[in-house]
């Protein structure tokens, strides 16, 4: 595998635009299928990636994130679909052609070559007249803020400067596309987060459009302008993250991203805006209307713990529980509370200086903060 994503590594690092221009360029796909032999990949992938945007692909292991991203590269020929880069097919294109860069999860620099000529290999590779070499790898460098630690070995840096030699060297070709393949995993949870920022901070600089293949959720919400969230070789919601955490298109949506309470519940009455949906123990929560549920069956309902409000005193529509357990997590206070024997959910406040948590074996009454704030969903036969 290693030496897999070295060929398509130097590969990558060759192609050079003529021109000098960075703006943007958009990705199209259209039915994109893959089956590595009997089993399917990929099913009907379709995307539209406008220029400069910054778009995440989420998904668990096995979903199809880096299939989809090695078919963009033009490393993989799909079984089926058409790929466009600003609105022309490249499927018929090497991925030299294609023009995109590549950043892997462990850098993969070339430990015999100084900074400086990592971030020029491309360019030589491209037999790039030498002052224009030289310009490029200085620029590249201010860039990355690496200047003065041309003259060392990668195994002279630390994991977040070869993250960022390998940005460079991936930038000095002027790609058309940025791919990244889990490039942070490999990096600790404070330089990950700084260099999150900074290679998202680049990367619009330089009004490249970038598509980012990552399992971890927060990494994507926190990086992307869109999700594209995966689960079994499909696509369940390409969106803003602010939408894919709000409003989830999907059941696996709802779990997959963020903390999420699933309810059994029947919807018994409806009008125009909302409904009214009866959980196990009697409780009644009025819920927006959406048109995935029909009136009087069975729905899922999900609910994030934040999005539940502690009462002392019931209200028109909330559930009785009694509180069971809670943890102190920081910045929140999570309660596990009861609302029918079997049927435990999650709720969270923010922890005031001062007040006392409530104590195990408490009645209290859980509202939702507002009717759009809980998703329902038909319920799984
Ligand atoms: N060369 C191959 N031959 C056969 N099956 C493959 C091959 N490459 C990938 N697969 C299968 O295709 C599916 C998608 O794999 P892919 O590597 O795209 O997933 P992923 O979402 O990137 O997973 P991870 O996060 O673990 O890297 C998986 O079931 C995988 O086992």
């Amino acid at each position: 595998m290693e030496s897999v994503k070295h060929i398509e590594l130097v590969s990558s690092l060759v192609p050079v635009r003529a021109s000098e221009d960075y703006s943007g360029h958009s990705l199209a796909l259209e039915e994109i299928v893959h089956r590595f032999g009997d089993m399917v990949a990929l099913q009907d992938i379709h995307l539209n990636i406008q220029p400069g945007e910054f778009v995440s692909l989420l998904g668990p292991s096995g979903c199809g994130k880096t299939t989809l991203l090695r078919i963009i590269s033009g490393f993989l020929k799909p079984t089926s679909g058409r790929i466009l880069i600003d609105g022309q097919s490249v499927g018929a294109l090497s991925p030299k052609q294609r023009g995109v860069g590549i950043v892997f999860q462990n850098y993969a620099l070339f430990p015999h070559m100084t900074v400086w000529d990592n971030v020029a290999y491309g360019l030589r590779a491209n037999r790039v007249p030498r002052g224009r070499v030289a310009n490029k790898v200085g620029e590249m460098l201010e860039l990355v803020q690496l200047s003065h630690l041309a003259k060392r070995y990668p195994s002279e840096l630390s994991g977040g400067q070869q993250q960022r030699v390998a940005i460079a060297r991936a930038l000095a070709v002027e790609p058309k596309l940025m791919l990244l393949d889990e490039p942070f995993s490999a990096l600790d949870k404070n330089l990950r987060l700084d260099m999150q920022i900074e290679i998202r901070r680049l990367l619009k600089e330089q009004d490249i459009t970038a598509i980012l293949v990552t399992h971890d959720q927060e990494e994507a919400m926190s990086m992307s302008d869109r999700i594209a969230v995966m689960s079994q070789g499909t696509i369940h919601q390409f969106d803003p993250p602010s939408q894919i955490y709000d409003k989830p298109a999907t059941l696996f949506v709802s779990t997959f991203v963020g903390t999420c309470n699933l309810l059994p519940g029947k919807l018994v009455e409806r009008d125009t805006s909302d409904c009214l949906v009866e959980v196990p123990g009697g409780g009644k929560l009025r819920v927006a209307n959406q048109e995935r549920v029909q009136s009087h069956n069975d729905v899922l309902l999900a609910v994030r713990p934040e999005n539940l409000r502690i009462q002392t005193q019931p209200g028109t529509h909330c559930l009785p529980t009694i509180v069971e357990m809670c943890l102190p997590l920081g910045a929140v206070m999570t309660y596990e509370v009861q609302i029918a024997p079997n049927t435990k959910v999650k709720v969270t406040q923010p922890r005031l200086p001062g007040t006392r948590p409530l104590q195990q074996g408490q009645q209290i009454y859980l509202e939702l903060v507002s009717p759009q704030a809980c998703a329902l969903f038909p319920a799984m036969s």
